[in-house]
């Protein structure tokens, strides 16, 4: 398992990954999602569960109808390492191949 990242490699990564944020309170970054429906929010991460087990990395993740909240961190290191970074760069890359969601408000 890698190292955690320095707080300069941090926040590099969190900089080349629009969208993702810090979470409050432990060293993890996170990204909230919005698909067109539900099954193409479940198309997402049947997708991403396919990287993620052949990265051997897992999200922690929390879907409700078209929206999923991810959550990265790596729980052997304790904290953020390049996997997570790899993680977030492939969930970016499915996610962006998919229908978007409707604008809304
Ligand atoms: C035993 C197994 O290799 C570990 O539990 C893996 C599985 N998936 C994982 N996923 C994440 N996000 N962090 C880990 O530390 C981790 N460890």
């Amino acid at each position: 398992m890698p190292a955690r990242l320095s707080p300069e490699a941090r926040a590099a990564a969190l900089a080349a990954l629009p969208g993702w944020r810090e979470v409050e309170g432990r060293d993890a970054i996170a990204r909230s999602l919005r698909f067109a429906d539900f099954v193409t929010a479940f198309g997402f991460m049947a997708q991403v569960a396919l990287v993620a087990e052949r990265m051997n990395h897992h999200p922690e993740w929390f879907n409700v109808y078209d929206r999923v909240d991810v959550t990265l961190s790596t729980h052997d290191a304790g904290g953020l390492t390049q996997l997570d970074v790899d993680l977030a760069q492939a969930i970016e890359r499915i996610a962006g191949s998919l229908p978007p969601a409707r604008a809304s408000g």
